[in-house]
């Protein structure tokens, strides 16, 4: 048996990361780590203008991901956090930057930070990726209703999918799951959520599993 110490639910705003979260430490009893979104200094100012907060969100991002990666490390149990650090680098921050609301002395500023962090960043056992098409994550979005994200356009939902699709396509680090979550309802139907099982189970005792 491949034993996992650390899970990472990686996916775009809205992908459903959190609600798998709880239901896997339900099932499995493991433990979880999620992102810090409530008492998050800069992201009701950071939606209201990017270009301002975009440098200021990404460095509490990185340490507060950062921070969750050695807690995760040290702790004896088994851990499933919403959301990797990969993503916050690789599709938040490449995102900005590309989009023109973080400067290139931000950015070039920011992934030196990531460079030096890098030494002290272990990758999750196994990453389950999330994807989710503009439809299904703005239907989700609506429907938890936080006020902040009502700003949110399309068009960087959109550019933040084609950075996941990046990411995802040369991630190596270790056991990946991909999971096209647009026809599932594992909150609500006891079926999809079996499904989701069999493929962690098979990576965990599977004859077939594999590190990527
Ligand atoms: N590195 C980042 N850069 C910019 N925004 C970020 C970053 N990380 C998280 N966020 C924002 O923080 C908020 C909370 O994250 P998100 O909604 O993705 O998590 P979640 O609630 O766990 O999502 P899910 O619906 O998949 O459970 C979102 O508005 C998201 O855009």
């Amino acid at each position: 048996m491949n034993k996992l110490k650390h899970i990472a639910i990686a996916g775009n705003i809205g992908a459903g990361k959190t609600t798998l979260a709880k239901k896997l430490s339900k099932h499995y009893g493991w433990h979880t780590e999620f992102e810090a979104v409530e008492n998050n200094p800069y992201l009701v100012d950071f939606y209201k203008d990017m270009k301002m907060w975009a440098f200021h969100l990404q460095v509490y991002f990185l340490n507060s991901r950062l921070n969750q990666v050695k807690r995760i490390r040290e702790d004896e149990r088994t851990v499933v956090q919403d959301r990797s650090i990969y993503e916050d680098c690789y599709v938040f921050a490449k995102n900005l930057h590309q989009s023109g609301n973080m400067s290139d002395r931000d950015y070039r500023n920011y992934l030196d930070l990531f460079d030096s962090m890098s030494p002290v960043i272990t990758p999750p056992d196994l990453l389950i990726y999330l994807r989710a098409d503009i439809p299904k994550l703005v239907g989700q979005i609506e429907k938890r209703g936080r006020e902040y994200e009502e700003s949110i356009r399309i068009d960087y939902l959109k550019t933040l999918n084609q950075h996941y699709e990046e990411w995802i396509k040369q991630y190596n680090l270790g056991k990946l799951i991909i999971i096209d979550v647009n026809q599932l309802d594992y909150l609500q139907n006891v079926e999809d959520f079996a499904l989701i099982i069999s493929k962690i189970d098979t990576e965990m005792h599977g004859l077939f599993s594999h590190q990527r």
